[in-house]
């Protein structure tokens, strides 16, 4: 059995080598190591406090070691600032636990590294003068984005927010009578509440809760779907939209389900009937190809929640930072407008799509939607709806209404 912090750092090496992300590394070393509710909250909370400061642990590692570092000697460095200089813990566990991870070899140097961290907390934790991607840690290559899309303040704003710890929120399910005793939370979204206590499973299990961001909300909204009305939820795995429009129209059974990954669709037929819904189909079928004939013109509304690059949901997400290049965007670009093209073709006559991304990227949202309009005249863009983690508290969302002519 591995200690949380020896788990952190064999998360940490298996992170960097390969394509997983964190949340499912941290639940398979907390499961294989058998780690108790104190040490799994203890390596969590390590694994995601190195993977949001990365480049400010870095920089602080520079400052205090000049020279070449192996990896792993780097990453048990990372844990070990990360608890003494963002975690706070007591510098004798911090120092002592993490000289323990290295090997005989590297011992001195961690201790002498640690030991020169915890005297100078205060000078390194001052980061007023650090570039503010470095201070924020985050890629050059985003806050250079993000301040010629927002300006050079909401770019540091943004940058903070996403290094913020993300409440817990629910929605309640009008459709379980158990959620009869839950009550909104008052600065939320009717049927939203906030857990800041213990997560409470047995809601989940019985369906009366669905732990989700209000900013998902906007475009079920917006696409306000009506008891009756046959809709698609065109890309729908893990089941969070789908719920949203189970519930605004009182039942599942006019609601059909799809999503192009195999692998995702189990989850999505568990949260389905966890929450009480019975869809009308479940079916996988990848939408950057036509869709299936029995399709063709057959919904009323369809909702494209598109595959995107996150960049709403960083604070959530806390690697993807790392892994997103400008080449990804280019290419979710490109998919997105094949989903476009395919899923118009299934609108019955007056029909409307809500077209949503969990990106603030100009190019996945207003950019593409008014290229796809401006090719399709039958489609008339109605409205359009942006969260801003920044400006908004929540996480980033975008969601566009567009309705064709009879
Ligand atoms: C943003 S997530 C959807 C989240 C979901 N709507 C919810 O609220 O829980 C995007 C989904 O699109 C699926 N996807 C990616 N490419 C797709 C494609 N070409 N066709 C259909 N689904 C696709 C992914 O497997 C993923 O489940």
């Amino acid at each position: 059995m591995k200690s949380p912090r020896r788990a952190a750092v064999s998360i940490l090496r298996a992170w960097a080598k390969g394509h997983a992300y964190a949340d499912s590394l941290i639940e398979r070393h907390a499961s294989r190591n058998n780690l108790s509710a104190p040490d799994r909250a203890l390596l969590n909370a390590i694994v995601i406090g190195v993977l949001r400061n990365r480049r400010l642990l870095d920089h602080w590692i520079g400052e205090l070691r000049k020279g070449k570092l192996d990896h792993e000697t780097r990453d048990i460095l990372r844990v070990g600032l990360c608890q003494l200089l963002i975690l706070q813990l007591p510098d004798h566990a911090a120092v002592f636990e993490t000289v323990e991870l290295g090997k005989a070899p590297v011992r001195g140097l961690i201790n002498a590294v640690m030991r020169r961290a915890a005297g100078s907390r205060s000078k390194l934790l001052d980061t007023s003068a650090l570039p503010p991607a470095v201070a924020h840690s985050h890629p050059d290559w985003l806050y250079n984005r993000w301040k010629r899309q927002f300006g050079t303040e909401a770019a540091s704003e943004l940058m903070a927010f996403n290094n913020r710890p993300a409440p817990t929120i629910a929605r309640i399910n009008p459709l379980c009578e158990r959620s009869s005793g839950c009550e909104s939370g008052t600065d939320l979204p009717n049927g939203y509440f906030e857990i800041d206590g213990p997560i409470p499973n047995d809601l989940i299990a019985s369906g009366a809760i669905y732990i989700t961001d209000p900013a998902t909300r906007h475009c079920v909204e917006l696409l306000a779907p009506q008891p009756e009305e046959l809709v698609l939820d065109a890309c729908a795995a893990p089941g969070g939209k789908a719920f949203l429009i189970a519930a605004a129209q009182g039942s599942g059974e006019w609601l059909t389900c799809s999503d192009s990954n195999e692998k995702r669709l189990p989850r999505l037929r568990e949260n389905l009937e966890r929450l009480h819904i019975t869809a009308r189909e479940v079916a996988c079928h990848d939408w950057t190809r036509p869709a299936p004939e029995r399709w063709h013109g057959a919904f009323d509304a369809i909702l494209l929640d598109v595959p995107c690059s996150n960049t709403g949901v960083l604070r959530r997400r806390v690697d993807v930072r790392w892994r997103l290049q400008t080449s990804n965007i280019e290419e979710l670009v490109a998919i997105q407008r094949r989903i476009l093209e395919n899923a118009l073709p299934c609108l019955k006559p007056g029909g409307r799509i809500v077209y949503s991304t969990c990106s603030i990227e100009a190019e996945e949202n207003e950019a593409q939607i008014a290229a796809f309009v401006g090719d399709h005249p039958q489609c008339r863009l109605a409205e359009t709806r942006q969260a801003l983690p920044h400006r908004d508290g929540t996480d980033g969302a975008f969601a566009a209404l567009l309705e064709t002519s009879d």
